[in-house]
């Protein structure tokens, strides 16, 4: 047994799941310049007590080393003795689990939520309709309209991690950052990896479907302007 009561075997379980999952957005482009953070809880969910492996803070996470993540408990806090320093993020990712109680929750920048993010950013959500990659949200009402919320990008974090609370949308789990990028969770690994991907794709949507819709006049039937 480690800290709490975490088996060796489950420690190093999520590790090699984290480690997967961060090579596989590495190879996405989704950490450039360092950006983003994952996370994946170990162990139940209790609201009082606890812990989660987070990437360490300012890594190039696009290499795979033995100094990728450490252990953190509820507060943010490092649970074994290390060096590494954990994602300057830690405090939302903790919010993130105590609200929810999820598994896992995965943040990454990319140009197409800091763009969406940026456009809908005063509104303070992103309305999205009719796109059916919301069915990995689980919801399959034809034509559900969602809104996915945005928050300011103050300097900050404890001063962001606070209005986590009252952003979340039950329906829908992420929230943007405005013009810095996402937070995607989920019940496990899977789950927050999906759910992800859903968001992604739903900004490179509305992204160029707003294009299209502020592009030339639309083409006749024979093909002319
Ligand atoms: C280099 S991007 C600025 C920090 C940030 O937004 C991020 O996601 C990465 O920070 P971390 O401390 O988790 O490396
Ligand atoms: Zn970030």
């Amino acid at each position: 047994m480690t800290f709490a009561g975490i088996s060796l075997e489950h420690k190093q379980q999520v590790l090699g799941e984290l480690s997967l999952i961060k090579q596989q957005f590495a190879a996405k482009n989704w950490f450039p310049g360092t950006s983003g953070n994952l996370s994946m809880r170990v162990g139940e969910f209790d609201p009082e007590a606890f812990y989660f492996a987070i990437t360490a803070s300012g890594k190039d996470k696009s290499l795979t080393t033995p100094e990728d993540f450490l252990f953190v408990d509820k507060s943010g806090r490092a649970v074994e003795t290390t060096s590494l320093k954990p994602s300057a993020e830690t405090q939302i990712h903790c919010e993130i689990y105590r609200l929810t109680g999820c598994g896992a929750v995965f943040h990454v920048h990319t140009i197409f939520n800091n763009l969406i993010s940026e456009w809908f950013g005063e509104a303070g959500a992103v309305p999205a309709q009719g796109i059916e990659l919301i069915k990995a949200f689980n919801i399959w009402e034809e034509n559900a309209p969602i809104s996915i919320p945005v928050l300011p990008n103050y300097a900050d974090i404890p001063r962001i991690a606070e209005l986590v609370e009252g952003a979340l949308n039950p329906a829908v789990p992420g929230i943007l950052l405005r013009n810095h990028g996402i937070y995607a969770w989920g019940k496990n690994a899977f789950e927050a990896k999906k759910h992800l991907e859903a968001f992604e794709f739903i900004f490179e949507y509305l992204y160029r479907s707003m294009l299209l819709q502020n592009s030339a006049a639309p083409l006749t039937l024979d093909g002319r302007r």
